[in-house]
């Protein structure tokens, strides 16, 4: 099959096979070009390891690390009518060249909240790598099902307070509107802590901690973003803020309750890019289009993979890492400085529907949004026929 980009709204429904591969192995080539910390990981386990920032992870773990890496992700196989989604695809790309490179590596594909998967991967943890000594938490999603009462939790994405109406870059039409979003209620907060805050990186880590498969000193990381101002309303001090809070208070827990074998529960605040999860957030194209234009014209901007290279050798496997006030490992406080903020802002108030090519990369935006699913790359032949049905080796 020819396949081009389906794109409905702020998602794209099908994903290149050949493409996602060539952008799994850009970010291999990446991190293989990197100075990497004398400290290494050797066991990692990776949930949400197939697209964004836990993908940059693993990569980082197994090709600049040699790390052996367990992957856990949520994605949809194909069919020889309908292609996978991105993940899937990105996930069989890392396993090809992990066999090549002759680096252990295994794959669950299925509910990372629930306790059989969480079994599943204790499983093959003690069967297979003894113990794991870093646990990287990225997973993004809309909805969390309580493995012990079933109950489903939503997440949503809504200031909290007072609603909020904010210029917006509307990506279908391409031009500078207005959104508007209605103030949270309680239960919409609870929901979007309950999905998105540390309730199952806690649950993860005690399982793991009663499988007796925490290696002595063991890290675990899990990743936020701090903004400032401009995202403020939105984010920062919106429900999924609040979940993120939950992730501070989750970091304190675990490393209280691992205390025995000298555990390490980090949160990590990263810059904002662009991935299915965060194109997803309304203001984000306009801010993460203003934001490119200046950090990229300063020569500092840094996407997933540069993010999480640099956090394996700058804070996690640094004798000083860089902390911010809440004693998070800080990646992205060159985005979050006063002057880039300050160009942001002045870009944020004057662009209009004219002006978005010349005040904003949204090109780059919107190239970053297609790469995500394998498309506008320029050494893959995108009128070529295709198969969609691509097995990922190693699936368990
Ligand atoms: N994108 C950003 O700008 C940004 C910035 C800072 C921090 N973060 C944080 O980084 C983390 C990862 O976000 P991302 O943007 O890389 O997201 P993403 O959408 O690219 O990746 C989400 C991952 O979670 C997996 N997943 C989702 N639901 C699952 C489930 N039920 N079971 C198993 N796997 C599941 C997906 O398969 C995928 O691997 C999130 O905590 C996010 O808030 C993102």
């Amino acid at each position: 099959m020819v396949i081009k980009p389906k794109i409905r709204g702020f998602i794209c429904t099908n994903a290149h096979p050949a493409g996602c591969e060539a952008h799994v192995n850009e970010q291999i080539a990446y991190v293989k070009s990197q100075t990497q910390a004398a400290d290494k990981p050797k066991n990692v386990l990776v949930i949400g390891a197939s697209t964004g920032y836990g993908l940059a992870s693993r990569i980082t773990a197994a090709f600049g690390n040699n790390a052996k890496t367990l992957g856990v992700f949520f994605e949809k196989e194909p069919t020889e009518k309908k292609t996978a989604s991105a993940g899937w695809y990105n996930t069989a790309a890392f396993q090809k060249a992990a066999d090549e490179a002759g680096l252990w590596s295994k794959n669950i594909n299925g509910d990372a909240f629930s306790h059989e998967l969480k079994a599943k991967a204790i499983n093959i943890i003690k069967e297979e790598l003894g113990k794991v000594d870093l646990i990287i938490y990225s997973l993004a999603s809309p909805r969390r099902t309580d493995p012990d009462t079933g109950e489903v939790y939503s997440s949503t994405l809504k200031p909290i307070g007072q609603g909020v109406t904010t210029k917006n870059l509307n990506t279908t039409k391409r031009i500078i509107d207005s959104v508007s979003v209605e103030a949270a209620n309680e239960a919409e907060i609870q929901g979007t802590v309950d999905v998105m805050g540390g309730a199952d990186w806690e649950l993860w880590i005690k399982a793991l901690s009663e499988a007796d498969v925490l290696a002595e000193n063991f890290k675990t990381t899990a990743y936020t973003y701090i903004g400032k101002k401009l995202t403020w309303p939105i984010y920062g001090h919106a429900t999924i803020g609040r979940a993120k809070e939950d992730l501070d208070r989750a970091a304190k827990a675990i490393t209280e309750s691992t205390s025995s074998v000298n555990g390490k529960a980090y949160v990590t605040s990263l810059n904002a890019v662009v991935t299915q999860a965060s194109s997803a957030i309304p203001i984000m194209p306009l801010y993460i289009s203003a934001m490119f234009k200046v950090m990229k014209s300063d020569g500092e901007y840094q996407g997933c993979i540069e993010q999480i290279q640099s956090l394996f050798v700058e804070n996690l496997y640094n004798d000083s890492p860089r902390l911010d006030d809440e004693g998070r490992l800080s990646q992205n406080y060159k985005e979050l400085d006063d002057s880039v903020q300050d160009r942001i802002q002045h870009i944020w108030d004057t662009v209009d529907t004219d002006t978005i090519d010349e005040l904003t990369d949204y090109a780059g935006y919107h190239n970053e949004f297609l790469k995500l699913f394998g498309f506008g790359i320029d050494s893959v032949d995108y009128e070529a026929d295709i198969n969609p049905v691509v097995e990922i080796n190693n699936l368990v």
